[in-house]
């Protein structure tokens, strides 16, 4: 099996606890990161939030400015703060990509922990696009935060026209039932990876501290 002893310990970690899942690109991990998963601490209420690195989304070009895996994880890494926040390659060690899978297969790994998924509103709008995503508010709870030139979609999109009887309350989504979601109203942070690559290019890395 993949990963299967780190898996384990994992397992025994988050036991009986809520977990938020946040996963990404983190290429490279920014203020903005830190923002939204200091949010899902303290306004959901989440135990834990794992800054989960991904292999690849699915959805952006393999072959484009995607830095390496390991220097990915080292950024989310250098903006995780312990012991409530942490970055991991669980999803590269489940051997998963897309986020159905990868739920699919924690769940039956931890199952008495449970997963809140955290993204932001720009991925709101492309949710429609993953695979199997109408599974995906049946299997977790999901908090969607608000992003600059996304709060449109708090009322749009497909998820919000699908889902739109389980919008619930921020304070009422770790005790929720999926299919559950909140829409997280906060300041919004300007930080984004892209702008990042265009001001220190697609080696951000080489400068790293
Ligand atoms: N400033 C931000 N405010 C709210 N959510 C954010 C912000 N930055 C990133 N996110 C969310 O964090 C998750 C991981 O984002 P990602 O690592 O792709 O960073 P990004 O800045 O969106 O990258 P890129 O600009 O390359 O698309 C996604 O769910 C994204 O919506
Ligand atoms: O499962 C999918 O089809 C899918 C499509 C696009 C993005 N995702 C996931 O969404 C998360 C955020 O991705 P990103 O690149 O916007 O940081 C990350 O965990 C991706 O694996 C998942």
């Amino acid at each position: 099996m993949k990963g299967g002893l780190s898996l384990y310990r994992d397992a025994a970690r988050a036991r009986g606890r809520t977990i938020g899942l946040y996963g990404g690109s983190f290429n490279p991990a920014h203020d903005g990161h830190s923002h939204i998963a200091k949010a899902a601490l303290t306004r959901l209420g989440v135990d834990e939030v794992w800054l989960m690195v991904s292999p690849g989304n699915p959805l952006k070009d393999a072959a484009s400015d995607m830095a390496p895996f390991p220097e990915r994880l080292k950024s989310a890494g250098r903006i995780a703060r312990p012991p409530r926040m942490r970055a991991t390659d669980i999803e590269k060690r489940l051997g998963t990509r897309f986020t159905a899978d990868t739920i699919e297969a924690l769940k039956a790994r931890m199952p008495l922990t449970r997963f809140v998924w955290l993204m932001g509103a720009d991925n709101m709008a492309s949710f429609d696009r993953w695979q199997r995503w109408t599974e995906i508010p049946h299997a977790v709870t999901i908090a969607i935060f608000d992003r600059p030139g996304y709060a449109r979609h708090r009322h749009g999109g497909r998820i919000a026209r699908r889902f739109g009887r389980f919008l619930v309350k921020p304070q009422r989504l770790v005790r929720a039932r999926p299919p559950a979601w909140c829409f997280v109203t906060l300041p919004r942070h300007p930080a984004s990876a892209s702008a990042i690559r265009r001001q220190s290019g697609p080696k951000w890395y080489a400068e790293a501290l």
